[in-house]
């Protein structure tokens, strides 16, 4: 466990782990790339990915995910189910191989999204995460570093109102963006040395100055 925020991370064998989190339209997308391009102009090889997703089966699940009623179990078995094949295809490979993986959203959006959103049992979800994160060395895996995009959801509903049409999730009410932050909240207060709040609200420069920050303290960014 490293001794606090400003610590360079220890790396997970060779590769890194960084998880982007935040309720839709916070700016995650956005400074992904920008984080990823600073890292290939650097030399390292960076796998970007994303939750629900990153591989054939995981994003087959992504659609219904994103566009079928279901309830809140059904939805955490899912995200889950989806994060299984992620790890084994695709995350635990690159970081065995050295790679800097960048991951849009992870574990914390289930929390925030099924446990906090749709109230689904806490319990139930750390026991599901402790099944799925098991690595093969029989430790739990989880991102080295989460920078969390933390922004007003009427905020990043304007954000997204302009850009496409709403899915599932992004059609819910301002109400349940707001459960939705008060879980990451919680999910940050349980991991200081992991879960890095960023003020989202602020223009792009302001945000991406934090991204950068945070990444050099913790050794991802030279
Ligand atoms: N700090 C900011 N100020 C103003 N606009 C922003 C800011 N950050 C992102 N945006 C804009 O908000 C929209 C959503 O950004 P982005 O797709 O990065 O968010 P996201 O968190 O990935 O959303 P989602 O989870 O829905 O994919 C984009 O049009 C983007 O250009
Ligand atoms: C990983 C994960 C995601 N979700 C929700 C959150 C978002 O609304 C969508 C993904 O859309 P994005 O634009 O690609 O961010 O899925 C969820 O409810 N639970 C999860 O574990």
């Amino acid at each position: 466990m490293s001794d606090g925020i400003d610590s360079p991370i220890h790396p997970c064998g060779l590769g890194l782990f960084v998880s982007f989190e935040g309720i839709d339209g916070a700016g995650k997308s956005t400074h992904l790339a920008t984080l990823a391009e600073r890292l290939r102009a650097q030399g390292r090889r960076v796998t970007v990915t994303r939750e629900p997703g990153g591989t054939p089966l995981a994003e087959t699940l992504r659609g219904s995910l994103l566009h079928s009623a279901m309830d809140a179990l059904t939805e955490a078995l899912l995200v889950f189910a989806a994060r299984r094949d992620h790890l084994r295809h695709v995350i635990e490979p690159a970081l065995a191989a050295g790679d800097v993986v960048l991951c849009d959203r992870f574990t914390d959006a289930t929390f925030a999204y099924q446990g906090y959103g749709r109230g689904f049992d806490l319990s139930v979800l750390s026991t599901l995460e402790g099944w799925v994160q098991r690595t093969p060395q029989g430790g739990l895996r989880q991102p080295d570093l989460t920078l969390w995009f933390d922004v007003p959801p009427a905020l990043a509903a304007a954000r997204l109102s302009a850009t496409r049409a709403p899915d599932k999730f992004e059609a819910e009410p301002l109400a349940f963006f707001e459960r939705v932050a008060a879980g990451y909240a919680a999910r940050a207060a349980q991991a200081p040395d992991r879960i890095v709040r960023i003020d989202a609200s602020l223009p792009l420069p302001a945000v991406w100055a934090q991204v950068e920050q945070a990444a050099r303290a913790r050794g991802v960014l030279p």
